[in-house]
């Protein structure tokens, strides 16, 4: 858990609602100002004298960045804050969940939507698999939350070798991953994820605490009908072929009834 302190949370979130040109056009602004005392002390030194002893500038010199301090100390706050913001626009642009690096749901949706359009307005076969990792809960219990990351991650290597560059592979929940197959119709979507299905159990997944898992997966088909033509429909209805596959004893694939 990072710990923020409650000024950073609020200067962040003052720069939230603010354009980033503001935020930078303030930043310059208060970067400017620790200069402007020594500035003026050594003007007023260049122009003549000024009737103070050296010790007395000495004291002045030291006491100008003492004063500047809190102006620092803000300066320095406003930077963090400003990095961090960038920091999570950033994350924000990157399409890859960082554990899997497939894509994020969101980016996965996007894209999906784009190709399950086109295929809608060309005709062409399209289907989607929704595969679960079966008892992953199971393996988080008796060897912990990084083993079941190591689980995901080298499952989810699985998935996303075998496909072709123009499909599309992303994390669409915690331990479930989206696979959308362009071009492909019932009989070639059913080869790839029973290809999927077989390849996850051959894997031999050694886990922190040296034990090797056995890991299996369930798979929900759907292919895109011409009459529900949309990316919930035929997550939907892959969901549905999922649960069944689930419902039937897991390590299976399943395809959704024709609507
Ligand atoms: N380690 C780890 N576990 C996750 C992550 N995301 C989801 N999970 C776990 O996945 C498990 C999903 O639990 P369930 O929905 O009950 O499913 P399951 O135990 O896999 O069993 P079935 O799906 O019914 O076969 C939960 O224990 C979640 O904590 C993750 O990023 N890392």
């Amino acid at each position: 858990m990072s710990v923020e302190s409650p000024l950073i949370r609020e200067l962040r979130h003052r720069l939230l609602a603010h354009r980033p040109w503001r935020a930078c056009l303030r930043l310059g602004l208060l970067g400017l100002l620790p200069c402007l005392p020594p500035a003026a002390l050594l003007a007023a030194v260049l122009a003549g004298p000024i009737g103070v002893s050296p010790a007395g500038l000495f004291a002045l010199a030291l006491l100008v960045p003492v004063l500047m301090l809190p102006w620092l100390a803000r300066l320095i706050y406003e930077m963090l804050a400003l990095l961090d913001h960038q920091r999570v626009r950033l994350l924000d642009l990157d399409p890859s969940d960082p554990l899997t690096r497939l894509l994020t749901r969101r980016h996965f949706f996007e894209r999906a939507s784009r190709e399950v359009a086109l295929a809608a307005r060309h005709g062409t076969p399209l289907s989607l698999l929704l595969l679960d990792i079966d008892r992953l809960s199971a393996i988080n219990q008796r060897h912990g939350e990084a083993a079941g990351d190591q689980v995901l991650a080298e499952v989810a290597g699985l998935v996303h070798r075998p496909l072709r560059l123009h499909d599309l592979c992303g994390r669409y929940g915690g331990e479930e991953f989206a696979v959308l197959l362009s071009g492909t119709a019932l009989a070639g979507a059913l080869t790839v994820a029973e290809r999927l299905r077989h390849a996850v159990p051959e894997q031999r997944i050694v886990l922190p605490d040296g034990e090797v898992a056995s890991v299996t997966v369930s798979i929900g088909v759907a292919v895109l009908e011409p009459e529900r033509a949309t990316l919930p429909q035929l997550l939907a209805r892959a969901d549905e072929a999922l649960r069944c596959a689930k419902l039937d004893g897991r390590d299976r694939v399943v395809a959704a009834a024709p609507p």
